[in-house]
């Protein structure tokens, strides 16, 4: 296997989010910023692959015997290794790394349960991919190193998760030669990044929609209605975009339950407002589409950032802002510009509507200041651009 590199974006969600848990439509789109893996064949004599993932700061080692030994068990549990086994293949891998505690440095970092879910990803995904290789009887061979780096804030709305589940996924299927770099773009091997991507999401929420694995791997806007798929919003040119990081951690995990049992107890009023957010959709799709189809664009502009502002209060209906997203909101507004939530909100990121020239407006370098003054992160970036790739290193 050559040395090679996979670069897999982040994602905003436009509008949707929350709503898109209850099978209404979502519109989300990648972002500038991503995860970028590095795999590279060892030279030294070593009897392990070692895994380093510079965001928790820890390297997690697999031994190049116990996994082939693993993998020689599930081949005799699950006699032909399908999808339809992942359930049971998780739970296998769960059990299997904790009687192997010894196999991980932990080089002290505290986020130990990211640390633990990460690894359970790595694990996870190698021997799915391996098990399913078009390969009889893969084993793990020649030592290897992966490096992960990534731009994006863990755990803060912009699909740090999927954009990490994804490059792994993809690195492995390729190590386990369902495709190569030259045809992982094919329809049928995108749609194994992405459902690998979606096991990993699992590992790191429960019971994550899959709007987040389905736009990191395909790239552009899109809108994704759980259980049925996706379809590709053309535009013409990305979308200028400011991300604004509150800094205020959260659970994706945590406030999806706090919303779930928030429509239990008031089922026609939440429904009322998922409704509100398919309409919301429906109603911003094509304005993203005719976006740069006549010269001037300002009348659909200003429609987007009425809807921003809907969206938004409408998120705070349910109850998943912040006092420090409603200061960026403020802040913004103060200066002629609407934002909103995206993903899960009660903390993470918010997201400001950019003009075409922006760059070139006075205003928007004060609130670029004043933004930064009050201690919130901030990054002008598009959305729409392109999704997973993989190249040669
Ligand atoms: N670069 C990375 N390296 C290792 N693990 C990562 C990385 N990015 C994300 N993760 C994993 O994803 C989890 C965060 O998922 P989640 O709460 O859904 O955040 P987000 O909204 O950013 O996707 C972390 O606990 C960690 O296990
Ligand atoms: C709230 C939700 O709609 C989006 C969550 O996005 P994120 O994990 O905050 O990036 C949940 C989901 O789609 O699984």
């Amino acid at each position: 296997m050559l040395n090679f590199q996979v670069k897999s974006p982040g994602k905003i969600i436009l509008h949707g989010e929350h709503a898109v848990v209850y099978h209404k439509p979502a519109l989300a789109a990648v972002v500038g910023v991503g995860t970028t893996l590095k795999f590279q064949n060892t030279t030294e004599d070593s009897s392990k692959v070692s895994f380093k993932l510079e965001a928790l700061n820890t390297i997690f080692e697999i031994d190049i015997a116990s996994f082939n030994a693993f993998l020689k068990r599930c081949r005799s549990k699950f006699s032909e290794y399908k999808l339809d086994n992942a359930v049971q293949l998780l739970e296998e891998v769960r059990l299997e790394l904790a009687k192997q505690q010894d196999e991980t440095i932990d080089l002290g970092s505290p986020k130990k349960q990211q640390t633990q879910k990460a690894f359970i990803s790595i694990y996870y995904l190698l021997a799915g991919a391996i098990l399913s290789s078009p390969v009889k009887d893969l084993e793990l061979q020649q030592p290897f190193t992966i490096t992960i780096d990534t731009e994006l804030n863990i755990g803060a709305g912009l699909g740090s998760s999927a954009s990490y589940g994804a490059a792994l996924a993809s690195a492995f299927l390729a190590y386990a030669q369902h495709f190569d770099l030259t045809n992982y773009k094919d329809e049928e091997n995108q749609q194994l990044i992405s459902l690998w991507a979606f096991e990993s999401e699992r590992v790191m929420h429960g019971t994550p929609s899959g709007i987040d694995n389905t736009v990191c791997t395909y790239g552009g806007m899109l809108r994704f209605v759980k259980g049925q798929g996706f379809q590709p919003v053309k535009i013409l040119r990305p979308l200028h975009i400011l991300l604004v990081d509150s800094k205020v951690k959260r659970s994706t995990a945590d406030i999806v339950a706090k919303v779930r049992h928030l429509g239990e107890t008031f089922p026609e009023v939440i429904n009322a407002i998922w409704n509100a957010c398919e309409a919301l959709v429906n109603t911003a799709i094509p304005l993203y589409e005719n976006f740069g189809t006549c010269q001037d664009d300002s009348e659909k502009f200003e429609k987007l950032e009425q809807l921003f502002q809907i969206n938004n209060d409408l998120m705070k209906a349910i109850g998943v802002t912040h006092p420090k997203l409603e200061q960026i909101f403020s802040i913004a507004f103060k200066r002629g510009f609407f934002s909103k939530i995206t993903g899960a909100g009660a903390g993470g990121y918010a997201i400001v509507l950019l003009p075409e020239n922006y760059a070139s407006n006075e205003v928007y370098w004060k609130l670029k200041e004043e933004l930064e003054g009050a201690g919130f992160g901030v990054h002008a970036t598009t959305a729409g651009g392109e999704g997973l790739r993989m190249e040669p290193l």
